[in-house]
């Protein structure tokens, strides 16, 4: 009696401790899994922060970076249980075995075997999968894109007012449609093939239990024999089965972390040089483009054709031309966001190619045609353009007041603090042209020997951008200033003024010379003039 009690003592215990373990292995799992995550996606934001813009204008590298970010930080996890399923499964394997082998060893080779063409079976469509994943890739990212589309406040007016939203729905359908297609030819292939290979594994474990009973009828074995013998089969023909469908499973994530380290390994073309030069100090803003000629990658024509032009310290230069001339490539280019194909472009005498990018970066302040608006509160809007100032708050006000949006954001609920944009917070709407004002306040955050601002002016009314020219004359002092506009009234303002036309530098001077000139810029700025004469 005490014996019992004893040993269902011990079985209690054991239940006990099988409970804890196996919670504790869920947990740790879990955990394991959730920081895994977290490393990888911030390992590949933080290597995605480093690469050169080019990169991101590829559309394979967005297929690469969303398998990168979305599917690889799943799988190490995924590769560990397998491998530790692979090294339990071997343990039990060796012993039932062994076990099986003192049967018969033909039994023991049946079982070995039998999970074999399952395992090929496995392999094959885990690779197929992979495959279809990366194919699908793109597929899904145009689903995301339109949902975007239809799910964003930037775009909701025009989606609304176009009527746009059921005709975006109509094509997510579509695309789903034909993402499911596939992907539901190669589930059910998978899992018809899968039990079709299956099926061999259950009819050679039947045949061993046939066996093995057969052996007990005869007398061979004992009732306790035929038992132990059937477990033991069915454990060496699962675990086979385990083992096998685990290397199948580590062949499939292995495949996806492939694409993983791929995009880890992925090169910044614009990187820093052994040894980079030092920038002059002081700098003097002194620029010379020489000979420079760039096409974007894949570009049948070049986007800026043998330019060469010399701007001197402290001078302000305004980039004029038609659309497409090749003005921002020309600010890009300056701002080393691309190399130039043939050419030199010197800061100061120094080939910039030899300088430390980051370096570079930090002497030149930038507003870009397609400024940025900061889910985020004004002050860190602007503080932005100078991350060393984000909570200098009278820097802040200060580089707010040279663009003209102090006031405004002075008028704000809560003054600086207050959430712009509406994705996170309660925020505040601002206009296109506060938006602009607040992108040209970051861009006057840093106080840096060269400025260039890419059309600072195209949403504002004509008293702001009065205001910001006279302005910008004393916030330029000292700096070598370059913007691009498409109204002369600002442009006849620069101490020069540079020409673009198809990628080519055809005019350079300063306004009067240019007119004198009777040319390119003489026909451009009559033909605006006379637009608002005749009105
Ligand atoms: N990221 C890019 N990839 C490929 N081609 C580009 C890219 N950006 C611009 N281009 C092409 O390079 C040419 C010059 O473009 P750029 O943006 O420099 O013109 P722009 O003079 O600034 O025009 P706009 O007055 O319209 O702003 C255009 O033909 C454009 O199609």
């Amino acid at each position: 009696m005490t014996k019992i009690v004893g040993i269902a003592g011990i079985q209690l215990v054991v239940f006990v401790l099988t409970a804890i373990t196996t919670m504790l292995t869920t947990l740790s799992q879990q955990l394991l899994q959730e920081r895994m995550v977290l490393t990888i996606r911030h390992k590949v934001m933080s290597h995605a922060s480093e690469l050169h813009l080019g990169f991101f204008e590829d559309s394979a590298s967005y297929d690469l970076l969303r398998q990168a970010d979305r599917e690889a930080p799943m799988r190490p996890m995924s590769m560990m249980s397998s491998a530790l399923g692979l090294v339990r499964m071997a343990i039990t394997f060796t012993s039932m075995i062994a076990l099986l082998i003192t049967v018969s060893p033909l039994l023991a080779v049946v079982a070995l075997l039998a999970p074999v063409p399952a395992f090929i079976s496995q392999s094959k469509y885990g690779a197929r999968s992979f495959m279809l994943n990366y194919i699908v890739s793109p597929i899904r990212r145009r689903m995301d894109y339109l949902s975007t589309l239809v799910t964003t406040d930037t775009y909701a007016k025009e989606v609304k007012l176009f009527g746009l939203g059921p005709y975006m729905v109509d094509r997510f359908g579509k695309l789903g449609q034909v993402y499911y297609d596939r992907q539901r030819k190669l589930i059910r292939k998978r899992n018809i093939a899968g039990t079709a290979w299956g099926m061999l594994s259950t009819i050679a474990g039947s045949a061993i239990y046939l066996y093995i009973a057969l052996k007990a009828v005869q007398g061979e074995l004992t009732l306790g024999d035929l038992a132990l013998y059937t477990a033991a089969a069915a454990s060496v023909q699962s675990s086979v089965g385990g083992l096998f469908g685990g290397f199948a499973g580590m062949y499939e994530n292995n495949l996806y972390l492939d694409t993983l380290y791929r995009f880890l390994e992925t090169k910044p073309e614009i990187a820093k040089p052994e040894k980079p030069q030092p920038l002059p100090s002081p700098m003097r803003g002194h620029i010379e483009f020489d000979h420079v000629s760039f096409a974007y990658p894949g570009a049948d024509e070049p986007a800026l054709h043998d330019v060469s032009f010399e701007i001197r310290p402290g001078e302000t230069v305004a980039v004029v031309g038609r659309n497409g001339a090749g003005k921002s490539t020309l600010f890009k280019l300056l701002c080393r966001l691309y190399d130039p194909s043939a050419g030199r472009i010197l800061l100061d005498g120094v080939d910039i190619r030899t300088l430390d990018p980051d370096e570079l970066q930090t002497r030149i302040s930038a507003m870009f045609q397609d400024h940025v608006s900061y889910q985020a509160t004004a002050s860190e809007n602007i503080g932005l353009g100078d991350l060393g100032s984000l909570t200098d708050r009278p820097k802040i006000e200060g580089a707010a007041a040279k663009a003209g949006i102090d006031e405004r954001v002075a008028r704000l609920p809560r003054g600086y603090d207050s959430p712009l944009g509406r994705w996170f917070d309660e925020g505040v709407s601002l206009s296109g042209g506060e938006w602009q004002k607040i992108a040209l306040a970051r861009a006057f955050m840093r106080d840096v020997p060269i400025l260039i601002l890419d059309e600072p002016t195209s949403a504002l009314d004509a008293q702001a951008e009065h205001d910001l020219f006279v302005r910008l004359r004393q916030l330029a002092e000292g700096k070598t200033t370059l913007y691009i506009s498409h109204r002369f009234s600002t442009v006849r303002q620069a101490d020069r003024i540079l020409l673009l036309e198809h990628g080519k530098l055809v005019e350079a001077g300063t306004h009067d010379e240019l007119m004198t000139l009777d040319a390119g810029y003489a026909e451009l700025f009559t033909l605006q003039a006379a637009a608002y004469l005749d009105a």
